[in-house]
């Protein structure tokens, strides 16, 4: 099963892993073509209703598909204003080869061919609410026909995020869905025929730029509060500059006062906070609470605070009375599984703190994905486990991020990783922001080296990694694999 939503990104990751929509597409249409040939003998009249969206294009391929029926393909709306390249290139292919096509122009001229099959190709996954013209008064005639109606991915009027299904939409005798169900469609009566579209298998288990298009922030939104400092002051820096240069409007960082100064002289863009000491201790746990759930911060507790025994306790009782949404790192980690908190989670650890929070002693995360997802499981969490690959899962779904370069293992990568995930928290659940984050961090190591002129990423500094976590989040680095999908 797999949501509308979540498609889009695979097919998104099916791209950047060389496999383009439109080789998708063609696989759809003739996926739709051979439940034509199964309902239907050749000869037979088949009128093909499409939109202007990919949904339409799928069926524009199926027309070439059926040569030998009697088709007739219907555009609902005017050829130039097909809305995405490779559909109209396929409807292009239909005219030149001469197939018998006609644009309709105006909802009152609509009229359906004499068929005995129709293809209803109007709208699929990009659909929302209820239909409307010229769409509504074709779904209308399509219902009163008496033809068999074979709908492409999903009946016209569907939602493919919820199953909920227009009240005037289209009532298919057979739908053909792509790659996987669509929740809902098995409470439909229609027969529903899933068809491989060859969607490798690799865009469901990497991370890719389609993950990204679901955490993307498209707005300046949200308050990063950095619990950390102490014995060291770059960590907390870095974490509080990530969050903003993922889209966050503040960065804030609680730390000792003997350190606060320090950290503030790295970036004027901060706002420090500091309380007084040398270290973090239980005494000022009950203040950064109330500040945290006071603003709905998203917290990242861990980066510099040490692991004397008193800080650890305050990093327990912090995530014991803080129900938020918090990333964990470095040395508050290994307190996680000790506690019980309702705050929402995402833990990462490298190689040697994920032993330490009691989770499997790996070698290679990505060959030890299962057990990375049992334990994810078992702790009730998200984990971002980082390494080579970095391994992502919530105990359910599991994705693995193998973007970066060896130049990466520099101190510092990670405080940005935390950075970043709490930035896509404050818009996507855990889990997918624990995906996008890995992929962002290591496509901007990417960048950096590109930049610097030396692949490996050998010599480049965390610091140099922020400046280009824009570029990946919203510019060219993101985009650069998209191919196809360009519309
Ligand atoms: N991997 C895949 O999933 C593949 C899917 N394919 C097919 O592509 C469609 C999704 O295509 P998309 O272009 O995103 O959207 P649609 O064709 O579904 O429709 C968009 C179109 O509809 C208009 N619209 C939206 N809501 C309404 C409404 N309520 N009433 C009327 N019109 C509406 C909107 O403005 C757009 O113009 C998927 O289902 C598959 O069939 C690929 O071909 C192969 C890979
Ligand atoms: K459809």
């Amino acid at each position: 099963m797999i949501t509308g939503e979540r498609m889009a990104a695979v097919d998104e990751n099916a791209a950047a892993l060389g496999v383009p929509r439109k080789q998708l597409m063609e696989s759809s249409g003739h996926a739709v073509a051979r439940v034509v040939r199964e309902v239907a003998d050749p000869g037979t009249r088949v009128a093909i209703v499409a939109g202007r969206g990919n949904n339409g294009g799928d069926a524009f391929v199926t027309a070439r598909f059926l040569d030998n029926y009697d088709v007739t393909t219907l555009l609902l709306g005017r050829s130039e204003n097909i809305g995405t390249r490779i559909s109209r290139e396929n409807w292009e292919a239909l005219e030149r080869a001469e197939y018998e096509t006609r644009e309709v122009t105006d909802s009152k001229t609509f009229e359906l061919p004499a068929c005995d099959v129709i293809i209803d190709a109007m709208l699929g996954t990009g659909i929302s609410g209820s239909l409307r013209e010229p769409a509504a008064t074709a779904a209308e005639a399509i219902n009163a026909a008496d033809a068999t109606i074979v709908a492409v991915d999903v009946p016209s009027g569907f939602d493919a995020e919820n199953g909920e299904h227009a009240d005037n939409g289209v009532e298919a005798d057979h739908v053909v869905t792509f790659h996987d169900t669509k929740p809902g469609l098995e409470d439909l009566t229609a027969d529903v025929t899933v068809a491989d579209i060859g969607i490798p298998a690799a865009a469901e288990r990497f991370v890719g730029p389609g993950d990204l298009d679901l955490a993307r922030p498209t707005q300046r939104e949200g308050r990063a509060f950095v619990v950390g400092g102490g014995p060291y002051t770059g960590a907390p820096a870095l974490a509080a500059q990530a969050a903003l240069r993922s889209g966050m409007e503040l960065s804030f960082v609680a730390a000792p006062d003997t350190v606060a100064g320090e950290i503030q002289g790295y970036a004027e863009d901060l706002i420090v906070q500091p309380y007084e000491g040398d270290r973090l201790t239980p005494e000022q746990v009950d203040d950064l609470v109330d500040t945290a759930e006071g603003y709905d911060d998203v917290v990242i507790l861990g980066p510099g605070l040490g692991n004397a025994d008193e800080t650890l306790e305050a990093a327990r009782e912090f995530l014991e009375a803080y129900t938020g949404p918090a990333v964990v790192d470095a040395d508050a980690l290994p307190i996680v599984p000790e506690i019980d908190t309702e705050a929402t989670l995402i833990c990462t650890p490298n190689r040697k703190e994920l032993a330490a929070m009691g989770g499997p002693e790996v070698e290679d995360l990505r060959a030890s994905m299962d057990e990375i997802e049992d334990f994810a499981a078992d702790l009730g969490h998200v984990v971002l486990a980082k390494g080579v690959d970095d391994v992502v899962s919530d105990g359910e779904r599991t994705l693995v991020a193998r973007v970066g370069n060896p130049g990466m293992a520099v101190g510092g990568t990670g405080d940005l990783l935390a950075g970043i995930s709490a930035g896509l928290l404050e818009h996507v659940d855990p889990f997918e922001a624990a995906a996008a984050a890995a992929y962002v961090n290591g496509r901007a190591g990417e960048v950096v080296a590109d930049r610097q002129g030396h692949e490996s990423g050998l010599g480049i500094y965390a610091s140099d990694m922020l400046e280009a976590i824009p570029t990946v989040l919203w510019g060219d680095a993101g985009e650069r694999e998209r191919g196809e999908n360009d519309d």
